[in-house]
């Protein structure tokens, strides 16, 4: 016997991004609404509290740090200790206001356990106080996404982390190994090198960054070796061992095999859906082969009153992206339904490295390959008077032009503060216009964005 049954209009299962901005709003339209979301320390979801946010503020701190020269380990080691804390209050702060922000709305409760279906309608919460059993007319699934550990020996050793787990870590480790050189590899590694760690990217793809033209991917490579970061690619972890002093990570490539000292590991090999424990089959909710729960252009599941937002679904893993999903469930619930995943066009992006690469559209390899005649023209940041006023003179800014329309195809800024940069090419790019009108645009000085005047004008 449930210890409590609720009735609502709408539950939301997990405090992701979509959810967390949907209950407000349904709230807002007279619905009573559920949040469940499993662990008090996630209320706001992992961009807040494990993902976007901590991790945005200790590559600042980092960067901040590998500016000045001189400094011994140990400075370097409080310094790190230091940021650790004071991302820790940060993120404290942005969870308690991200919990007021649904549970202080008249209409809207947080309920904290984990969260299971025991028919298409009804889920079982179990709470603290007891088990809780909701049903709703309407359920959003936005459960989020976890690291993928893989299978090899060792990998349940003392000084394996995940990315959650590391965050937490107040030691700055000497040696750090990081499995994956996608997303979380690149920016830990960063991260880490920025303030003072040992770095070494053992990633099994053959090439570096292999969405990237091959002209910036190694302009990066090269800025983070710089940096003190070892890459080996085509390369493969075999075993782990736990010394008493560091583990051993037997590493495969094709120099041979080698073995790697490291204080910590991170594993940062993708991530995959968080179905795990809600009981999907008993509501009837398909899964793709991928094991992500399977939607429609409108991201509602075979199931007609069961939605599914954020990383859970399987489309692409960004914040950004999980606040659209809220914005085309508002628009089937109380628009016109028109929206759908098909209308993101230049969605941006930004891997947080030091500098940031930011890109949106198409690489100039995407674009030959889809069969555009283009032109191409790149500018070293160094050219850039506000990058080097920020002494942050690496990098390289390229852009993609048809040769028979004009129009922008795509845009490459490996350059200090790209990631805002390029959404202004990504606003741009939605007018259709040719390049020649961005190129002619008046932009502030000195700032990054005045860099795309530039960069278009050597297109001609
Ligand atoms: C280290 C890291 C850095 C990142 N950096 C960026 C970045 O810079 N920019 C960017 O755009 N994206 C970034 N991302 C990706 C981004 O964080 C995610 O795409 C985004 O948070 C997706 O959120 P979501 O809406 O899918 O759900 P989430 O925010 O993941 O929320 C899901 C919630 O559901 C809860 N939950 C899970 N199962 C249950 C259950 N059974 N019952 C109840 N609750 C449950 C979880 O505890 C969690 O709080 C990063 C991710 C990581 C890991
Ligand atoms: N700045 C941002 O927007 C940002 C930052 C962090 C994370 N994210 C999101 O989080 C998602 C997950 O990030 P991620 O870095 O874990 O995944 P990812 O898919 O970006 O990269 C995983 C990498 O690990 C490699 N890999 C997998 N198994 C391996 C193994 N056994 N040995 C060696 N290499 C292995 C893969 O080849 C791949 O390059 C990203 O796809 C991204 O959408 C976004």
């Amino acid at each position: 016997m449930a210890d409590r049954r609720e009735k609502v209009d709408a539950l939301i299962i997990g405090f992701g991004k979509g959810g967390k901005t949907l209950a407000p709003y349904l709230a807002a339209q007279g619905l009573k609404v559920i949040v469940v979301e499993k662990s008090p320390l996630m209320y706001g979801g992992t961009c807040i509290n494990v993902g976007c946010i901590p991790t945005k503020a200790l590559a600042h701190d980092a960067h901040l740090l590998s500016q000045r020269v001189g400094l011994s380990m140990e400075a370097r080691s409080e310094a790190y200790a230091q940021a650790v804390r004071d991302k820790n209050a940060l993120v404290s702060l942005l969870r308690a206001k991200n919990f007021d922000n649904v549970n202080g709305r008249p209409g809207a409760t947080v309920l904290t356990g984990a969260a299971s279906f025991l028919n298409p309608r009804e889920v079982r919460v179990e709470t603290e106080d007891g088990e809780w059993i909701v049903e709703a007319d309407r359920i959003f699934i936005n459960t989020g996404a976890r690291a993928v550990l893989p299978n090899l020996p060792g990998i349940e050793g003392s000084r394996i982390y995940t990315s959650t787990e590391l965050l937490e870590v107040e030691r700055l480790p000497a040696r750090l190994a990081i499995v994956g050189g996608g997303y979380i590899g690149l920016e830990f590694a960063s991260i880490y090198a920025g303030f003072g760690s040992e770095v070494t990217v053992i990633e099994r793809g053959t090439r570096f960054m292999p969405r990237e033209d091959p002209d910036i991917a190694d302009e990066v490579r090269k800025t983070l070796e710089k940096k003190g970061i070892r890459f080996l690619l085509n390369a493969g972890v075999n075993r782990i061992e736990d010394g008493s002093d560091a583990s051993i990570l037997h590493v495969s490539c094709p120099e041979g095999e080698s073995e790697l000292a490291a204080d910590a590991i991170l594993i940062a090999a993708g991530r995959t859906a968080n179905t795990e424990g809600l009981n999907l089959d008993a509501a009837g909710v398909a899964r793709s082969e991928r094991g992500f729960i399977q939607v429609d252009e409108r991201l509602r599941t075979n199931v007609p009153h069961i939605w599914a937002l954020g990383d859970v679904n399987g489309g692409p893993q960004f914040t950004y992206i999980s606040l659209d999903d809220y914005r085309i469930v508002r628009d089937a619930l109380f628009g016109d339904g028109g929206r759908s995943t098909k209308d993101r066009h230049y969605v941006p992006y930004t891997v947080f490295i030091d500098p940031p690469l930011s890109q949106v559209g198409m690489t100039e390899t995407e674009a030959l390959r889809a069969g555009h005649r283009v032109k191409t023209a790149a500018l070293p940041a160094s050219a850039s008077p506000r990058a080097r006023q920020l002494r942050q003179t690496e990098g390289l800014m390229k852009a993609v032009v048809d040769a028979d329309n004009g129009r922008l195809l795509g845009v490459t800024l490996f350059a200090a503060e790209s990631g805002e940069v390029v959404n202004i090419v990504s606003m741009f790019m939605k007018t259709g216009e040719p390049y020649a009108t961005l190129r002619d645009s008046i932009f502030t000085h000195p700032s990054m964005a005045e860099s795309l005047n530039d960069l278009l004008s050597a297109i001609g």
